[in-house]
């Protein structure tokens, strides 16, 4: 919890010193009140004076509690500003932390869970930023003060309130060692029921059709039950406190009028009036510090929840992202300009195996690479250490003839058009996820837009679409088919002008005709770029300068289509499934 304190700026350090003014003078008129109540109290009791002498101590009295009520007004709305601040920033700084991590640290995380951290978690630190700054500045010095005023006084009456200080310190500790275990599982169990209900919504349309509701309302159910659970004990345990508090403050000041009546009972006539004005006195500032105490108690029980969430933003925002911007920007391509892998193996952070095993290939300006190969056997992790979104295990991937490792993030990316295989639309319109992000090589008219989307085959239903270039894509693009969107995202890549495509299976949701005239329009359009091709047709990649055939990570073939026909046993049989006899004959 300190620790998140430092991401405090300059100016909430000042609204904290000028609300701590402001707390000072609060508590001053506060604990002045008893002063005039027992000037009144002497009035009251003393023979001979007028009721209009009560009207001037009255008057402060009235006074004092407008004042209080004022600096009260103040201090919170201050204080409000300062949690809401550092709630804003903490956002922020927690959504750039987490747009840095590779995929490793998102999937170590789960999105659930940093979804949680990011909203729940922060509205946790500044709820307890927002009470807590003003009661734990606020009641330190209410308590000392109002002990220092009654110090002095009868040994009894300052016995009892130690009595009463003491049984709430053992109420507190009470909480914290029953409270902080449930607190730390409730953020816990938060991130189970996001991460249910985020399944749950994603895949509503596959529960539905296989009529899967119970199962998974049973999911739900589980993680709903253990998270209700965790909140009563501690509501039981809160609605226990408020009357155990109540009873000592009235325990308290039962305590000071009892000893108050032995005390005046056995004082002579001219002291009682001083010691039954000192007894008011005495229970109001005892009733001060109780309530010091039972502001600091609130702020002891709301703590542990804060201080499990603020663990755990910091948890997120100390990590460092495992991808590091290497900060080159090489200017002119070198001579060695391409993309060539070095004898690369990878196995993903959380896994056993190996998923690629020495693969060595190189792949020059104007060549189209492609990749085959059974499901699983390694073709997309393969493309994805090209962007960098994961990290080579052992060997070296280089582009332009510099380790992919030492570019600038940006640099390198701005080299690349990635069209990923499940193709990823934002909510928006046509034009702007087309011409998405920088635009890389391109003007960025709209002359590139409609050529992007004209050469992705997209123009025919992007004109048709209400609105046109400008017609609604909605989150995920949900309006728009599973072809309609890979020819977005085609068009994506297309538009920037990368001097390398990595095509991850990006043709797969097209129909046969629009994937062989979309190829042939890119194949003259890409010319002089180099393209990656990941298919799992061989129809797609029959006329790639070189195929590699992977099999469970390894490079089993590479070669034409016609070498490959002749002498790879794995590219014989994807063909011989795929071709007919006459195509397989003819090459
Ligand atoms: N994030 C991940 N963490 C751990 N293992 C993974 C991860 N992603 C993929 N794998 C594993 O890596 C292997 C290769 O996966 P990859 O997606 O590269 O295969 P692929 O050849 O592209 O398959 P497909 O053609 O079905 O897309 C698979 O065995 C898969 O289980």
């Amino acid at each position: 919890m300190i620790k998140i304190m430092k991401y405090f700026s300059l100016k909430d350090w000042l609204f904290i010193l000028v609300s701590t003014g402001f707390i000072v003078f609060q508590v001053w008129l506060d604990l002045k009140l008893p002063d005039y109540l027992a000037e009144i109290t002497q009035l009251v009791q003393t023979e001979g004076n007028s009721l209009g002498e009560v009207w001037e101590p009255g008057a402060f009295m009235m006074l004092c509690a407008v004042g209080s009520l004022i600096a009260s007004f103040v201090v919170v709305y201050f204080v409000a500003r300062i949690a809401a601040s550092l709630a804003k920033r903490l956002r922020e700084m927690l959504f750039d932390q987490v747009e840095s991590f590779s995929m490793d640290e998102i999937n170590r995380f789960s999105t659930a869970s940093l979804i949680t951290r990011s909203t729940n978690d922060i509205t946790q630190v500044q709820l307890i930023m927002a009470m807590g700054l003003q009661v734990i500045i606020k009641a330190p010095i209410l308590a000392g003060w109002a002990i220092v005023k009654i110090s002095g006084k009868s040994w009894q009456w300052t016995a009892s309130s130690a009595v009463s200080v003491a049984l709430l310190l053992l109420l507190i500790a009470v909480v914290i060692v029953f409270a902080v275990p449930k607190f730390k599982m409730i953020q816990g169990l938060t991130d189970q029921l996001n991460r249910v209900t985020r399944e749950q919504l994603t895949g509503l349309r596959v529960i539905r059709a296989y009529n899967a509701e119970s199962n998974l309302e049973g999911k739900f159910d589980a993680a709903n039950q253990r998270l209700t659970h965790a909140h009563l004990f501690t509501g039981r345990l809160m609605s226990l406190m408020m009357p155990m508090m109540g009873l000592i403050m009235s325990g308290l000041s039962l305590a000071i009028y009892w000893i108050g009546a032995y005390l005046i009972d056995g004082a002579n006539m001219p002291n009682r009036l001083g010691l039954f004005s000192d007894m008011v006195i005495f229970s109001s500032y005892a009733m001060q510090i109780v309530m010091a105490f039972m502001m600091l108690s609130m702020v002891f029980f709301m703590l542990p929840r804060a201080t499990v969430a603020a663990k755990r933003i910091m948890e997120v925002l100390k990590t460092e992202p495992g991808i590091k911007d290497g900060g080159k920007t090489p200017s002119a391509p070198s001579a060695a300009s391409g993309i060539e892998f070095r004898d690369v193996s990878f196995k993903y952070p959380d896994g056993e195996e190996y998923v690629l095993r020495n693969v060595s290939f190189t792949a020059r300006k104007g060549e189209t690479i492609a990749f085959i190969g059974s499901t699983g056997s390694g073709k997309s992790t393969l493309l994805n250490l090209i962007p960098r979104f994961y990290e080579a295990t052992e060997g070296e991937v280089l582009v332009d003839g510099v380790n992919v490792k030492d570019y600038a993030l940006s640099s390198l990316h701005r080299k690349l058009g990635y069209v990923p295989q499940k193709a990823v639309l934002f909510s928006g319109t046509v034009a702007s996820n087309v011409a998405f992000g920088d635009h890389g090589a391109a003007a960025g008219s709209e002359e590139d837009l409609h050529r992007a989307v004209e050469i992705a085959q997209g123009k025919e239903f992007v004109e048709k679409m209400e609105n046109g270039y400008e017609g609604a894509v909605s989150q995920g693009g949900t309006n728009l088919s599973g072809g309609q969107k890979q020819r977005l995202a085609i068009a994506r890549a297309v538009y920037r002008r990368p001097e390398i495509y990595l095509f991850d299976d990006s043709f797969s949701a097209l129909d046969y005709r629009t994937d062989r005239v979309l190829r042939t329009r890119l194949k003259r359009e890409t010319a002089g770029a180099i393209n990656l091709i990941v298919a799992q047709r061989i129809g797609t990649i029959k006329d790639a300068d070189m195929i590699l055939v992977l099999d469970e990570g390894k490079v089993v073939g590479r070669g034409t289509h016609q070498e490959l026909l002749r002498t790879c046993e794995v590219y014989q049989q994807i063909a011989s499934s795929q071709l007919s006899k006459e195509e397989l004959e003819i090459g």
